[in-house]
């Protein structure tokens, strides 16, 4: 399986090739030449299996040529046995043809452990088997960079520059990446936002002589490994509920378009999705620009769901590509008019085509509120903001096809968030055992401005330290 660059104009890679590179060296985003299909039978034989054996099962055709197979099924068992449920990813009920997936039993609490638990191995058995080194750089909205740094931190073969928001993630997620004292993990907070983050980090990579130098790799949605890993959980729980043979619908939390697009993937191989539900919070770029066809960046609203305070959603970019027939051309005077002016507009066909798969629908802070709520007096459940924007996608969708079982995407645990929870329903979510004690370990981090010489120059001079990462407490 090759993968190609949605610009069109970077060399194809092998999958392990385009684990490491991330980003396109045209700035676009690799995916895969074609969309492997599984058959219905395959498909219903994931009923009842081990999480991990339905993951080795849709992610081998992605990898196949790459890895020896019994390596990845044991980076797959490694991974996911780091969790706290036997399911991995377990399914519950809300309400009538309501369902919840569970995606926050990994070790950070969010739905980036299932992809960012492998991704860690996956990367760590590729360059230990080339000999090489590399710099991760990423950018967060605050789960992201836990995930990379529980999955990277203290591996050999690898630096983690993490670029949060300055004071816009919440407490529990800024102490899960600041409170890790390994030497290889180096967490910024950046005076800007997500957006500045991630274009932050896309800079970095276009800065081609920086990104040969340190051997940047990104971990973030841009690499495909991440998304080839969320398509597992789409098989696993559409099959708990009678997949192939019956449609299920997906409402899924969105920001970067990362975890929608690994549904929309799933469909491409063969799972039958009725409707795959974009749920956004007061930042509703997506929900626009379905219903104008004009992608428009605007000011970025501080939520209470502040993973999804964000404007370009990267992943989009995918779709794009997919909606214009692989076009790339296309794709690149889109991307340049998005970065010259802000904004594009779709063509009506790849309009169409999108509007024919998805619906998108905005809720706002006092639907999140009531949400978080009515779930917990009704089914006595606390659900996380995120996740609560995703529950109100789902009524909406639900109250238009009502027979059609809708799984919202459960991204977070509630005690990320305890703050929007207790607000809502006066309860207080704990945290779990490992991180407990989490408010009073020492943080290290430094604060830089939005400014890519000053980054790159911080990326640098920590690298050629004498005493790389050594770390010092931020007061
Ligand atoms: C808790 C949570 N929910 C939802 C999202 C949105 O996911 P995506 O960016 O893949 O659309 C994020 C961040 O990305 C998140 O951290
Ligand atoms: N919400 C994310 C934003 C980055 O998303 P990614 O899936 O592209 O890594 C976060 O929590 O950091």
């Amino acid at each position: 399986m090759k993968y190609i660059s949605t610009r069109g104009t970077a060399p194809s890679l092998s999958f392990t090739d385009a684990l490491i590179a991330g980003l396109g060296e045209d700035g676009g985003l690799y995916l895969p030449h074609s969309y492997p299909r599984l058959t219905p039978a395959e498909i219903a034989g994931f009923a009842g299996r081990p999480y991990a054996a339905v993951a080795e099962a849709v992610l081998w055709p992605f990898v196949a040529g790459t890895i020896d197979r019994a390596a990845l099924r044991a980076m797959i068992e490694a991974a996911y046995g780091s969790f706290d449920h036997v399911a991995v990813a377990p399914l519950s009920q809300l309400g009538d043809n309501l369902f919840l997936l569970e995606l926050f039993h990994g070790p950070t609490l969010a739905f980036k452990d299932l992809a960012m638990q492998l991704l860690g191995r996956l990367m760590q058995h590729v360059l230990a088997g080339r000999g090489q080194r590399a710099t991760i750089v990423g950018a967060t909205s605050g789960d992201t960079g836990a995930a990379a740094i529980a999955a990277f931190q203290g591996l050999p073969e690898v630096d983690v520059f993490i670029l949060y928001p300055h004071g816009r993630v919440s407490d529990v997620q800024r102490r899960q990446m600041t409170t890790v004292a390994a030497d290889n993990v180096h967490t910024i907070a950046l005076e800007g936002t997500f957006d500045d983050a991630q274009n932050m980090v896309k800079g970095l990579f276009g800065d081609k002589k920086f990104r040969d130098e340190f051997s940047l790799a990104g971990v973030n949605s841009i690499n495909w490994a991440r998304v080839a890993a969320q398509v597992v959980y789409y098989f696993t729980s559409a099959v708990a509920l009678g997949a192939p043979h019956r449609r299920v619908s997906f409402a899924v939390p969105t920001g970067n378009f990362g975890d929608i697009l690994a549904g929309w993937v799933a469909k491409q191989m063969g799972l039958p999705i009725e409707r795959l539900v974009i749920a956004t919070n007061a930042n509703d770029i997506l929900v626009r620009t379905l219903e104008t066809g004009r992608y428009e960046t605007g000011k970025v609203e501080a939520t209470q769901s502040p993973s999804m305070d964000i404007q370009v959603s990267s992943n989009f970019e995918r779709l794009l590509f997919e909606a214009y027939g692989r076009d790339a051309a296309a794709v690149r005077r889109l991307m340049n008019s998005l970065q010259q002016s802000g904004s594009f507009s779709l063509d009506a066909g790849p309009l169409a085509a999108i509007r024919d798969e998805f619906d998108a629908v905005r809720v706002g802070e006092t639907e999140t509120s009531e949400e978080i709520a009515r779930v917990w007096r009704e089914t006595q459940r606390l659900i996380d903001p995120h996740t609560a924007v995703g529950v109100g996608a789902a009524r909406a969708a639900l109250a238009a096809r009502q027979n059609v079982p809708t799984i919202v995407l459960g991204t977070a645990h509630p005690a990320k968030f305890p703050a929007a929870i207790e607000r809502a329903t006066g309860q207080h979510p704990p945290l779990p055992p490992h991180l407990a004690d989490l408010a009073t370990r020492p943080e290290y981090f430094d604060v830089l401005p939005n400014d890519q010489s000053k980054v790159a120059a911080y990326i640098r001079e920590t690298l050629h330290a004498p005493h790389a990462g050594a770390k010092r407490a931020a007061s």
